[in-house]
């Protein structure tokens, strides 16, 4: 049986299971809270981008956005299915090159890139580097020049579309902090300045609307407003793209409220709409990339917690705390984020009550569901929570000095500890002290 509309069964004793085992076993094994992740949902969700290009004979390159969830295991498992990695920080470049990434499917990106993210990039002849401003581009011409290297190019451009999701996910409007501005000519003049570049060998063009986003019609207009440029520059300048990479964004289910559409779909109709504009143009088709991070990794990952205290405000709201809060997922309290969760040892019951659930941060916005059907409710209970396998460890955090949770992957009934629990001394191996 499915539970909820979300991938999971339960088991004969009414536990949830995930990828074949235990929810609750899991739970005794390695403690909570707990990162569980299905992998074969990941390997679905990689297949599904790629084997779409395959099959409409496009050329393309995914890369999993590794913002999303960033460890050596998860990046082995890209690796595994020949998606490239799309990285944003010295950090998440270091940790793709140690798991194995060939550097040539690595791309940088970042509206504040450092010498160092640069020097590192240049070092390790990374396959692309994302430029988003004017002075990246001056201390990228140094650095080229420095190491005497040349380098793969996209500008990263900004549509002035506002797409449908949390004003803080979204990247692809007019007023934002990101890449080169399309309508008042910022994106034209970095494209002159790095057209016939002796070092910066420019590729393309890159663009993304935002994060969390169901309608097409956003990624569409993205197309045209691209090809609307390119248009004019191809009129211009006789220039063609070797490569378009449209981002990420594509929308999971966190609630009943979130109809996504197959992946397959968000494919198609891009490649549909790029069909449409080069043959009006008359162009060869590029190189298509895209770049999802949450569709790959969001569904497939769920976290369970144990269940403490309990306090009833008759006639308000039942809370019950959890063991984890906004230190494992920041997205409620960052974004409002909606969650559905279930309590996993009592999965098969009927539910008769109405919670909120509380994290254990000392924080009133430390809450990780509102009002969430449920059984009666035993200290000790666990519950999981749906969905949080994108920009939950990823974005975890030590407030309260609390340490981060481990991360198990399920992959053919066998689990496999992939991210230690942080421990007590981990959290203070840079204190020093002042004695
Ligand atoms: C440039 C860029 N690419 C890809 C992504 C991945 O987005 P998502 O995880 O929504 O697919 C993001 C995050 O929004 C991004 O900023
Ligand atoms: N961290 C965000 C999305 C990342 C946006 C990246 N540009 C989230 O949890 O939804």
């Amino acid at each position: 049986m499915k539970i909820d509309d979300h991938p999971f069964q339960i088991n004969e004793k009414g536990h949830l299971e995930i990828g074949g085992l235990d929810t609750i076993e899991l739970a005794e094994k390695y403690g909570t809270p707990l990162y569980v992740y299905d992998v074969s949902m990941i390997r679905e969700n990689c297949r599904a981008f790629v084997q779409t290009f395959q099959e409409l004979g496009v050329r393309a390159q995914v890369a999993y956005a590794s913002k999303a969830f960033s460890s050596i295991a998860i990046l082995q498992v890209m690796k595994q299915e020949g998606l490239s990695v799309d990285v944003v920080s010295e950090g998440e470049l270091y940790t793709a090159l140690q798991a194995g990434i060939p550097a040539g499917k690595i791309h940088l990106h970042g509206n504040n890139k450092s010498i160092d993210e640069l020097a590192l990039a240049i070092k390790n002849d990374i396959g692309c580097i994302v430029v988003d401003n004017f002075y990246e581009i001056d201390l990228l011409e140094k650095l080229l020049a420095e190491h005497n290297k040349e380098i793969d190019v996209l500008i990263r451009v900004t549509p002035g579309i506002n797409s449908k999701t949390h004003q803080y996910i979204m990247t692809g409007n007019e007023d934002s902090k990101f890449g080169f501005n399309m309508h008042n000519g910022q994106a034209e003049k970095a494209f002159q300045q790095l057209q016939n570049h002796d070092r910066i060998r420019f590729k393309g063009l890159h663009c993304h609307i935002g994060s969390q986003i169901f309608e097409t019609d956003r990624f569409i207009k993205a197309v045209d407003i691209l090809f609307k440029e390119l248009a004019e520059w191809k009129n211009q300048y006789n220039y063609t793209p070797e490569v378009l990479n449209f981002g990420g964004g594509f929308g999971i289910k966190y609630t009943n409220e979130d109809s996504p559409i197959p992946l397959n779909l968000y494919v198609e109709e891009l490649v549909n709409s790029i069909t449409f504009h080069i043959q009006k143009l008359n162009m060869p088709m590029p190189e298509i990339w895209i770049e999802p991070g949450r569709s790959i990794v969001g569904n497939a990952g769920i976290t369970l917690y144990t269940v403490g205290s309990t306090k009833e405000i008759p006639g308000v709201r039942n809370y019950i705390a959890v063991d984890g809060g906004m230190t494992d997922n920041l997205r409620p309290a960052l974004y409002q984020a909606k969650y559905h969760g279930v309590i996993a040892n009592k999965a098969g019951l009927p539910n008769t009550k109405e919670v909120s659930v509380a994290g254990k941060c000392c924080e009133s916005g430390d809450m990780l569901i509102w009002d969430l059907a449920t059984p009666e409710i035993d200290h000790g209970d666990i519950l999981a929570v749906f969905s949080t396998g994108a920009y939950g460890y990823s974005m975890a955090n030590n407030y309260n000095r609390f340490s981060k949770a481990a991360v198990v992957f399920v992959e053919d009934e066998v689990d496999k500890l992939i991210v230690k629990r942080e421990t007590y001394k981990d959290i203070l191996r840079n204190d020093l002290s002042y004695e």
